[in-house]
């Protein structure tokens, strides 16, 4: 699904005429097969948010090729990898991004509204997938009236509400207590048996790396070898 084939970048760093070089991925070759949790692990500063920003087409990397479903992305302009995006990817973030001024209904609904779709439609669908994250109770609460874990199922729940294969998850449970990320992490893994959906989490909290089946443990820009291990 995912096939990353020697990526490198290298960032320059500091003033003008005087930048650094320096190296943040290097020699990258992995795959994610379908319907798998990937964990990405690593201390601060090994590359793993630059690895995902590559994966999921916010930045190209200076060399390399990245596969997903079976289109080289990195050489899509702008306007195709936003399209690219939109198509394949959903998101999840540590503090959540959620609209203050909508409610759980309405974050949710976004991202079918910009996509053109009727409201009777959205209506359904944003039901269903509220009912599956367990916020039906709450869908006309504003983001500051819910709780942290209530506020990440409303994201995840807006990450998946246009159907994509890959969700992309930066430290989701860096923002919660530790019963609360339990509550997130079985929620992660029920979407992934019963949707299918492929999982990529960024992470440096290994509780959340034991629920993927494999983890990729980054050190210096470079995947460390022989430690991905199936968990489940
Ligand atoms: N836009 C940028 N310009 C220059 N250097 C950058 C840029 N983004 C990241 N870096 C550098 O690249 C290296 C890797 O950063 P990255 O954010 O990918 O690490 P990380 O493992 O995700 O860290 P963290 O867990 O703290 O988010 C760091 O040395 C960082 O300073």
């Amino acid at each position: 699904m995912i096939q990353v084939q020697n990526v490198n970048h290298t960032f320059l760093i500091g003033k003008k005429g005087k930048e650094k070089k320096v190296p943040v991925l290097k020699g990258l070759t992995f795959e994610v097969e379908k319907g798998e949790v990937v964990a990405i692990v690593g201390k601060s500063g090994s590359g793993k948010s630059t690895l995902l920003h590559t994966i999921a087409g916010f930045m190209s990397p200076e060399q390399g090729s990245i596969i997903v479903n079976g289109q080289e992305t990195v050489h899509l302009n702008e306007t195709e990898r936003a399209k690219f995006r939109l198509n394949n990817f959903g998101f999840i973030f540590q503090n959540f991004q959620l609209m203050p001024r909508l409610t759980a209904f309405e974050n949710i609904e976004l991202p079918l509204k910009l996509k053109g779709i009727a409201a009777k439609k959205r209506k359904t669908s944003v039901q269903l997938l509220l009912k599956k994250v367990g916020l039906e109770e709450v869908a006309d609460h504003y983001p500051n009236e819910l709780s942290g874990g209530q506020q990440q199922r409303v994201s995840i729940a807006r990450a998946l509400i246009t159907n994509p294969p890959i969700l992309f998850a930066d430290e989701p449970t860096g923002s919660l207590d530790s019963e609360t990320e339990q509550d997130i992490l079985l929620l992660i893994q029920d979407l992934n048996q019963t949707m299918g959906v492929t999982f990529v989490i960024i992470t440096h909290d290994e509780e959340v790396a034991n629920i993927a089946h494999r983890k990729f443990r980054m050190h210096d820009g470079e995947l460390v070898k022989g430690d991905t291990s199936n968990v489940i």
